[in-house]
């Protein structure tokens, strides 16, 4: 039995107001750990909610937990305004629409491995049940029959089983199977011939496994299009089989063709079928499939290969685990539709997506005009780490203060690609001005470089004590906590400047939380530099939005020019 973990916590606000439906039935260790966790959480169990129900009361929810029976489509998806997570107590999430979540920003997690062991155990009862007839032998039973000539079985042992998909739960089919002395090889294009030599598997075409083996057993996930595996097993495939062979489902009933199989039966070329899985659950009136599980050769189950106690439980508590951790605003362990970054490297980049994102804020805010390529250069240790999370961070920088964009890691890429935004990343562990710093450049479209002096195409910043710094803006060094509102002008570098401003913000009551005039970068090279080198760029952030009629002011005071305001 897990561990609930029921040490106090500390719940913010918006936590309290959190809502989790969970759909299907899960253990209850689950749900008492979401309680113990969020106290003040309302968590709903509505297990059997029709697909129009689901999407009326989805919109209320922050979170919801799923077997495989909820169908969670791109409709209801629709309806989930304010879902941050699709948590699936399982492995398959071939219920649930990935797409769809990941372009609305909601992270889908799963247990990967909380019931692969269950799955594994089941496949070998089906396969025994296959060999001895268990279950007709216990129905004739029933019947008050004693029918001890006709189930007639075979020994398993030294027979081949032929492994479809070697992932987690195949590779702990075939190890058991060799418990039971029968050889094992397999099918599976992303498994190596060296790796599962290592465990005694030989590895081969799928013809070759279906020609060879008394007993195939499938172990793929479902996928649909030209490479997917839906319709893997087909006429054909049952055609190539070993006569007499069996076949095991345990994993997806949309890998056969159930028709192609229920002929195969009928013929007589395959000795009989065990079947966990279908392509409609529950099956219901589905004709074809009454048909096929009432087939005197098939043994079926109700999807029952996670069904035990441990591995229920398991599920139960990894998925109520990430529901939390997502909730509170940190990172699940199995997101199927984001990177994964360990929480130690998350917490170190943690002051670095901030300054990122306010990069990107503080860009569109200056420069309105579409993008289309940013180059984002890291030097120093910062290098070292895998990045992704800054990217996701730029994105939100960028596109949140001009749109009603929602960014976050799960849909920054297929956002950034949706506006034509190309972002490229450079990285050099030699320390550039400051030990640690981040550089956005803007590529001007056609002609891969700079845009002109006069436009904000550089910016750059550093982190220091935990909170980041802006270092660089256009051609100007400067420093400045990138927070608040922030005034932005660039003056004639004279004296007298700075008096005109504090002047002006001083009538509209503005106080000047602090001020930073930062020189050029560069040297006098070109007109525009000859320009730059001229001026200096006052930095001025302020505790309250400055007036309309006071930027004017300031604007047409003479000699203070690109005055422009930006929230942080
Ligand atoms: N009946 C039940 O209650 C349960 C069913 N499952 C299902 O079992 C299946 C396997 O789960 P895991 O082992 O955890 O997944 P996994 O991802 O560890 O393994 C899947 C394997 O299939 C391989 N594969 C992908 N495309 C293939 C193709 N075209 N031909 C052959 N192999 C291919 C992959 O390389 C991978 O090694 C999934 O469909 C899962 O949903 C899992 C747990 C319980
Ligand atoms: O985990 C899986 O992929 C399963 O198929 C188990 O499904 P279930 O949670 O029993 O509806």
């Amino acid at each position: 039995m897990a561990e609930v973990r029921d040490e106090v916590v500390h719940v913010d606000p918006a936590v309290e107001a959190v809502k989790i439906l969970i759909t299907d039935r899960i253990a209850h260790e689950g749900v008492d750990l979401l309680r113990a966790q969020l106290p003040d959480a309302q968590i709903d169990e509505r297990p059997g909610l029709k697909p129009e129900q689901l999407k009326a009361i989805i919109g209320a929810y922050q979170a919801l937990i799923v077997r495989s029976e909820t169908q969670v489509t791109a409709d209801v998806l629709a309806e989930a305004t304010n879902l941050k997570i699709v948590g699936r107590a399982g492995v398959g999430v071939d219920n649930i629409d990935t797409g769809a979540a990941t372009r609305q920003g909601i992270i889908v997690v799963n247990s990967p491995t909380g019931n692969i062991v269950a799955a594994a155990e089941h496949t070998i009862a089906m396969l025994m049940s296959l060999a001895r007839h268990v279950p007709a032998a216990d129905a004739s039973m029933k019947a008050h029959k004693w029918e001890k000539s006709r189930f007639l079985g075979i020994e398993v042992r030294n027979k081949v089983l032929g492994v479809i998909g070697l992932g987690k739960v195949g590779m702990n089919v075939a190890k058991r199977a060799q418990g039971l002395e029968m050889q094992t090889i397999a099918f599976d294009p992303f498994v190596s011939p060296e790796q599962a030599r290592k465990s005694n598997v030989e590895m081969m075409s799928l013809e070759d496994v279906l020609r060879k083996a008394d007993f195939v057993t499938l172990h793929t996930s479902l996928t649909s299009g030209p490479n997917g595996t839906r319709g893997l097993i087909g006429e054909h495939e049952l055609s190539i089989m070993k006569p007499g062979a069996r076949l095991i489902n345990c994993a997806r009933g949309g890998l056969i063709e159930e028709e192609a199989l229920l002929k195969a039966l009928d013929e007589g070329h395959i000795a009989g079928a065990a079947l966990d899985v279908f392509s409609q659950e529950p099956i219901r009136d589905n004709a074809l499939l009454q048909r096929l599980v009432s087939h005197e050769r098939i043994i079926a189950t109700p999807h029952l290969g996670a069904s035990t106690e441990e591995a229920q439980v398991g599920v139960a508590t990894d998925v109520a685990d990430q529901v939390v951790s997502v909730i509170r605003g940190g990172f699940p362990r199995a997101a199927v539709n984001a990177p994964l970054i360990l929480p130690e490297t998350l917490k170190i980049l943690q002051p670095y997506m901030t300054l990122v994102e306010k990069l990107g804020r503080i860009y569109t805010q200056l420069q309105p005009e579409p993008l289309h390529k940013i180059e984002l250069t890291y030097s120093g240790e910062i290098a070292s780490y895998d990045l992704r999370p800054l990217q996701a961070a730029l994105v939100k920088g960028l596109l949140e203060s001009v749109s009603e964009a929602h960014v976050n890691m799960i849909n920054a890429q297929v956002l950034a690609k949706e506006w034509g935004i190309e972002i490229v990343e450079r990285k050099s562990t030699t320390p550039a001005e400051f030990a640690n710093q981040v550089t956005l450049r803007v590529v001007t479209e056609g002609e891969d470089q700079a845009a002109s002096e006069d436009q904000i195409s550089v910016l750059s910043g550093t982190v220091m004590h935990d909170e980041p710094r802006i270092v660089q803006v256009g051609p100007y060094w400067t420093e400045f906590v990138p927070e608040g509102p922030i005034l932005f002008c660039r003056n004639i570098d004279q004296p007298g400047m700075i008096g005109i401003v504090g002047t002006v913000l001083g009538k509209a009551g503005v106080n000047i939380r602090h001020m930073d005039v930062g020189p050029s970068v560069r040297k006098a090279r070109s007109y525009d530099a000859q320009r730059a080198s001229e001026s200096a760029l006052m930095v001025i952030s302020v505790d309250n939005p400055i007036p309309g009629w006071a930027i004017d002011e300031i604007n047409q005071a003479g000699d203070i020019f690109n005055v422009k305001m930006v929230t942080l």
